[in-house]
């Protein structure tokens, strides 16, 4: 599927601008974005629902405004948000629904194979021991499994998804998940716009950032899910890790605070540092750290928050590369803060309070760094606190 610089106004307002988006065979993209950023949007548009007012739709080289709508819906298939059913249809029966296409009324033999898909998705989706039941008479959960369901039955190379997993609990969300996923790798195609950072990252392929109305990244999840995007696009302060168990991108969102981005450099490293950059980036405050050793839990931690840190190998000297970058960064930083070991927690919540200071805290973890760039920076600016 190619999206090509899709612009879309409703109600006389600009809402998508210029969104590009592919989607190779066997792959997944995830859509993430703020409230109103336009991801429902660009959905409908891709779907054939909506037409842009510039730009194309292509699946496998039609364009999907072009096609008839039985034509289009055998090639992408909806599982929308949400769907209120008014009438007591049996689950079979709306699942059916989605053979609809491939069928005609002059030609009913037409879809002679229909019946085979529909108690395919009913198994797949484990709707098979509800089949017989009302739609209205069923859980909201396997509601949305039974909207699943009839977009499989639909089979179709291209399937959209608007947030497959609200309102899921925790197990149906991974269930649900590891379904689109199986799809894929049989060679299907799914954009699924999804609320859940983690989850986006952990079952897509690529993802892509709509803000705005506007495509504001795009990439593989490690590369897209970085504490900048959660600043910019979502306007949210969050610690980015390693989710130790999906090797996939981790989300913490933190207390947001619109304080000055004042810059503070973390001075040399030590279990301290690891504490104390957290607050601070959390604070508002543009954090650099180092040196610290390549690979260490301070390089680490300071990754995960999206801090620059200035690196050292591990089992030598202090470089002298990362001595000047360090030093450096003492001379521009607004503070500059050797921390202590952890005893001292308290101590340095209340110099992330006060940054407009250059305030030096004795005793880091590892001597052989603080004295490195005390050295590189001729001692100068190294004072004690009290
Ligand atoms: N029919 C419409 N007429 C005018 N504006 C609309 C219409 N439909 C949606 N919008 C506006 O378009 C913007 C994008 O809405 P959209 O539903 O695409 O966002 P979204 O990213 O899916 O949001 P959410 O994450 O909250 O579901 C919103 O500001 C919304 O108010």
């Amino acid at each position: 599927m190619d999206a090509n610089d899709l612009s879309v106004s409703l109600g006389g307002t600009d809402i998508l601008d210029g969104v590009s988006l592919t989607v190779e065979s066997g792959e997944l993209v995830g859509l993430v974005g703020p409230n109103g950023a336009g991801k429902t949007t660009l959905l409908r548009t891709l779907a054939g629902y909506l037409t842009p007012d510039a730009g194309t739709v292509r699946i496998d080289g039609d364009d999907i405004h072009a096609l008839a709508s039985k034509a289009a819906s055998r090639r992408v298939a909806v599982v929308p948000q949400s769907s209120s059913f008014s009438f007591d249809f049996a689950v079979r029966d709306v699942v059916a629904m989605g053979r609809h296409p491939y069928r005609s009324r002059v030609r009913p033999a037409d879809d002679a194979d229909g019946a085979t898909h529909v108690e395919a998705a009913l198994e797949r989706c484990e709707l098979t021991n509800l089949a017989d039941r009302p739609v209205t008479a069923i859980s909201g959960g396997e509601r949305r499994r039974v909207l699943l369901a009839r977009a499989l039955a639909q089979d179709t190379p291209v399937t959209l998804l608007d947030e497959p997993t609200a309102g899921l609990d925790v197990n149906h969300q991974i269930r649900t998940l590891d379904l689109v996923r199986g799809l894929i790798n049989e060679g299907r195609r799914a954009v699924a716009a999804i609320h859940d950072l983690a989850l986006a990252a952990r079952y897509c392929d690529r993802l892509v950032v709509i803000s705005d109305g506007r495509v504001h990244a795009a990439g593989p999840p490690g590369e897209v899910v970085t504490r900048a995007t959660l600043r910019d696009a979502f306007d949210a302060t969050a610690a980015i890790g390693t989710d130790p168990v999906t090797g996939t991108p981790a989300v913490t969102p933190l207390t947001h605070a619109d304080d000055a981005d004042a810059h503070t450099h973390v001075l040399g490293a030590g279990d301290a540092a690891v504490g104390l950059l957290e607050p601070l980036a959390e604070a508002g405050y543009h954090v650099t750290v180092g040196p610290v050793v390549a690979g260490s839990m301070d390089h680490e931690a300071a990754r995960r928050l999206d801090c620059h840190a200035v690196t050292t190998p591990p089992f030598g000297p202090v470089d002298d590369d990362a001595r000047e970058q360090a030093a450096g960064y003492c001379r521009d930083a607004d503070v500059v803060i050797v921390p202590t070991d952890a005893r001292d927690a308290g101590v340095n919540e209340r110099l992330a309070a006060t940054a407009d200071e250059t305030v030096v805290v004795e005793e880091v973890e590892s001597a052989a760094i603080r004295a490195a760039v005390t050295d590189a920076l001729g001692g100068a600016t190294v004072t004690s606190p009290d």
